[in-house]
């Protein structure tokens, strides 16, 4: 089935050596065949005698690759306005944490949660973020941190990959927290979690590890144990680094080649340093800097400078970002942390699939995969700059149009 979607202006992301000047068509073109994308270019230019079997004319729509959500938390039970409320009247995120609430009270409430109910609620979350344009979802257990409750979170997340139209990447959190019947056990817990990882990939569960390296999580010796099983199994790592202190975590993950360390506002020169050698994504999470009210920014200039792709994801949980929005943190990465409205667009596009090791989409460049979203919309800058409206839009997923 070929597929010709013209009057489009086109952004491209894409900067390859055939790559349209600035990645940006006004008057574009793009041809689908099936899963992948055939061609793209500027209409006028289209191949003569071009056969398809259907066509759209956009009106000048805005088109662009399928939004990457590379962060999320989506599989949970319960919700935490009780400690947005504690937080506002002055406990802090860490206070809570060492306190036994935090995230091991969405521990609780998620193994108190059926599997019905737990895919009832993410497949909800997921809808929501596919209606603002998401083809491509990462989704991390971690409110399990048991063999058995990881592995029915995982399988949710697996669900929901095959039921809805997009494409659903797992990473295996057990390092998340300490759950309570292992309390001033963390290395007996790390032993568990490794031990249970073999069965969880070999189940088809796992495409990444992930683990949180912080003073209330796990240490850096401790995360570097977690790598080493995920190396041991070839699982690529992803860490949660620096976000409330440098605990050198960054440069730890990029010694295991990490695709990606996320949040790092307290990332220090040599984390920077390493990740740009190493070629690890820099995930930065605009949300749960602002629900966490958090005043220290990510090193993004220094990040620029050394050349470390940035990308940008919702990190949607319930204690430190609980948005379903991807546009609106587009548009915080730009007021917040002053990313320019194309690096935050490459950062839910091209940087966010690479932060997921997919080289085959985030571009609009012919033999990529046809991820596509159509926005009522003249220019990107506008989907950053509009912030709480939702923009109409039209989701295609692996060639093929979508119901968002
Ligand atoms: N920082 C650790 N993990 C999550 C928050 C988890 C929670 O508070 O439930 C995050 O990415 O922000
Ligand atoms: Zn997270």
């Amino acid at each position: 089935m070929r597929t010709l979607w013209r009057q489009a202006r086109v952004a491209t992301l894409d900067d390859g050596p055939d790559a349209a000047p600035g990645g940006w068509i006004e008057r574009g073109a793009l041809v689908t065949d099936g899963e992948r994308i055939a061609w793209v270019g500027d209409e006028a230019a289209l191949p003569a005698g071009l056969q398809v079997d259907a066509e759209h004319a956009l009106g000048g729509a805005l088109l662009t690759p399928g939004l990457v959500d590379a962060h999320t938390h989506l599989v949970y039970g319960g919700h935490r306005a009780r400690e947005f409320e504690r937080r506002l009247q002055g406990a802090s995120y860490e206070e809570i944490a060492r306190a036994g609430g935090g995230i091991l009270s969405t521990v609780a409430a998620t193994r108190a949660a059926d599997d019905a109910q737990l895919l009832a609620l993410a497949e909800a979350r997921a809808r929501a973020l596919q209606a603002e344009g998401v083809t491509t979802l990462e989704i991390k257990s971690g409110y399990g941190l048991s063999a058995e409750h990881e592995a029915r979170c995982l399988r949710v997340a697996r669900r929901l990959g095959e039921r809805l139209p997009l494409t659903v990447r797992t990473t295996c959190l057990s390092a998340h927290a300490l759950p309570p019947e292992f309390a001033g056990r963390p290395d007996d817990y790390l032993d568990a979690a490794i031990a249970w990882l073999p069965a969880l990939q070999a189940e088809g569960l796992v495409d990444a590890v992930d683990a949180f390296c912080e003073r209330i999580a796990f240490t850096p010796a401790q995360t570097r144990r977690v790598f080493e099983a995920a190396q041991r199994l070839g699982l690529p790592v992803k860490l949660h680094a620096e976000q409330l202190s440098d605990q050198g975590g960054a440069a730890l993950a990029a010694e295991f080649g990490a695709l990606s360390c996320d949040h790092l506002e307290h990332l220090s020169p040599a984390g920077v340093a390493a990740m740009a050698a190493a070629g690890t994504v820099a995930v930065l999470l605009p949300g749960a800097y602002y629900f966490l009210r958090e005043t220290q920014q990510p090193p993004v200039a220094a990040l620029r400078a050394a050349g470390v792709p940035i990308a940008l994801a919702t990190d949607h949980n319930p204690g430190s970002s609980p948005t379903l929005s991807p546009l609106l943190m587009l548009n915080m990465a730009c007021t917040l942390f002053r990313l320019t409205p194309q690096e935050a667009l490459a950062g839910m596009t091209c940087h966010g699939a690479r932060a997921l090791g997919l080289a085959d989409r985030g571009r609009l460049r012919a033999g990529l995969r046809a991820d596509l979203a159509v926005w009522s919309l003249e220019h990107p800058s506008e989907l950053c700059y509009a912030f709480g409206q939702r923009p109409a839009v039209r989701v295609v997923q692996g060639g093929v149009e979508r119901a968002p």
